[in-house]
């Protein structure tokens, strides 16, 4: 089980100035703001995707001592649109989880399926499912069940919980709904202006 922190410390980017953050191993910490606030910038920052100022670091490993690659797969996002390179999605995997897509609604035969005929809802659950597959240590998350009814979500949203509870992931997850940041958060932050303000 991983045992490292997220920290951010004097993260800007964008509208975004001097944002600092510790997320625990195992915590959930949810991000909420207006459309446009700086949200997915704020993430793509944190996985290296995008130049910013500042320091991220896991574990007491800054961003920078390593290649963006290197980084990335420990500290994952997963962008709110998934991006798949091959036809089908069994070639995205290394390996069948039974178990991981048994817990998100599919059965084995989902890694035959043409990556042309997936709805979004099930593009979401399975990068979701890659993201996990590839054993990050953070877990960076953009609205990961926007396409998702309502017992989907709640099924995705356990899932994800305990797996980030049992492996220890600092968790940071975009989400817009009220409900479900009640029903996933330990903390919960909106973007107000230039920064973070907790939300009780
Ligand atoms: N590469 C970029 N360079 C400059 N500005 C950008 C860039 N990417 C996004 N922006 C702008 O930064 C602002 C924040 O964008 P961001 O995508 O982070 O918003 P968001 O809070 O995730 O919004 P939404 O809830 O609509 O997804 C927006 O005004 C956007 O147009």
């Amino acid at each position: 089980m991983n045992d490292k922190h997220l920290e951010l410390d004097g993260v800007s980017i964008g509208a975004l100035e001097s944002v600092s953050l510790c997320v625990r191993p195992g915590e959930v910490v949810c991000l909420s703001g207006v459309s446009g606030s700086g949200k997915t910038r704020l993430l793509r920052a944190i996985a290296d995707l995008d130049a910013h100022r500042g320091r991220v670091a896991l574990g007491g490993r800054g961003q920078h001592e390593m290649s963006g690659h290197a980084w990335r797969a420990q500290v994952m996002m997963v962008p709110a649109e998934s991006q798949w390179w091959f036809e089908t999605v069994g070639e995205h995997f290394a390996a069948i989880s039974s178990a991981g897509l048994a817990a998100l609604g599919f059965e084995d035969g989902a890694m035959d399926w043409q990556i042309s005929r997936l709805s979004s809802g099930e593009k979401q659950r399975l990068a979701l499912l890659r993201a996990v597959a590839r054993r990050p240590h953070a877990l960076l998350l953009d609205e990961p069940t926007a396409n998702l009814d309502d017992a989907t979500t709640q099924r995705v949203e356990r899932w994800l919980g305990q797996l980030a509870a049992e492996r220890g992931w600092p968790l940071v997850w975009v989400a817009h709904d009220a409900e479900q940041i009640r029903r996933v958060a330990d903390r919960h932050y909106r973007i107000a202006g230039s920064g973070l303000e907790r939300v009780e």
